[in-house]
């Protein structure tokens, strides 16, 4: 369990974290929903101890952040924003090279090398590769220490819907081997997709914290929403009495459903309902 209690941080004037908290479980994917400037990298730097607290307590699986620092540093890895890898070096001296600084085990190296499909540009110069390929790279680094919590910041940003994608299916990877993800994020339907609980944070402050499951169902909205597959997903909203002609004429368009649920919402909407966010 990461348990991340009253915490609050400020810089000068600005409070980036007011009185913080929250409950993250082991082997789970936690989204962290927030506009520019709620205070999400704040909150990723501290839980990696890059930034000090101002007041306030965090454990991570038992550790505590302000007399186990190093021990925390060694079970945990932050996936940055921007790319943090040499472009003249190729994927592989840039992998040796960041191994050779951690100790990595071959094993370990080997699997973030395949996690991240990146076996057949081990050879390709890390200028060369494609935006989501070297996102990919990016995070290959960061699993080198066979890590415990991955945090992601915003991994997507910039990214074409494929790419995106990828690299969401290899966060779910991580999920199966037992490794807790906590991903930041302002697509919605990004967080929709893989994770399991979601905290929306404001201005520093936690709005709300949830299952995925109970922020999206509204079971007694008369909408229904259904989810089709489709590039990028997206959803169609019903009402009960026309449940069964909309169903008709998706079937008919050969369009398939990913999943039916009660509630007018979607995440997104839920988020710009309780942020008062017209814009996210
Ligand atoms: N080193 C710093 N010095 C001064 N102010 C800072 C610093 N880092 C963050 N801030 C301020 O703290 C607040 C929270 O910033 P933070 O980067 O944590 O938000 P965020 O939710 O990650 O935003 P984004 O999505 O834009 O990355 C913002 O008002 C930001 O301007």
């Amino acid at each position: 369990m990461i348990r991340i209690s009253n915490i609050s941080k400020s810089y000068a004037d600005i409070k980036a974290l007011d009185n913080l908290s929250l409950e993250i479980k082991e082997g789970t994917i936690f989204g962290l929903l927030g506009v520019n400037g709620a205070g999400k990298t704040t909150l990723l730097s501290i839980l990696n101890g890059l930034v000090e607290i101002d007041s306030g307590d965090v454990e991570i699986f038992g550790l505590n952040l302000k007399n186990q620092k190093r021990e925390i540093k060694q079970i945990s890895s932050i996936i940055p924003q921007h790319l943090a890898f040499y472009e003249n070096l190729t994927v592989k001296e840039n992998l040796d090279f960041f191994a050779d600084i951690q100790n990595a085990k071959k094993e370990d190296y080997n699997k973030a090398v395949e996690i991240n499909s990146l076996e057949n540009f081990l050879k390709q110069r890390a200028a060369t590769l494609s935006g989501g390929q070297k996102r990919r790279l990016n995070i290959a680094i960061g699993l080198l220490n066979n890590p415990k919590i991955i945090y992601f910041d915003e991994p997507t940003v910039g990214l074409d819907p494929k790419s995106r994608n990828e690299i969401l299916d290899s966060i779910k990877e991580y999920k199966k081997l037992g490794i807790t993800v906590i991903y930041t994020s302002h697509y919605m339907a990004e967080i929709e997709k893989i994770c399991d609980e979601v905290a929306i944070i404001n201005h520093g402050q936690l709005v709300e914290q949830n299952t995925l499951d109970n922020l999206l169902s509204n079971k007694t909205s008369d909408k229904i929403t259904i989810e089709i597959i489709s590039k990028d997903s997206s959803f169609i909203q019903t009402s009960e009495d026309k449940l069964f002609d909309t169903l008709n004429l998706l079937k008919k368009q050969k369009v398939a459903i990913k999943q039916i649920r009660y509630g007018s919402t979607n995440l997104e909407k839920h988020f710009l309902d309780i942020t008062g966010f017209e814009n996210a």
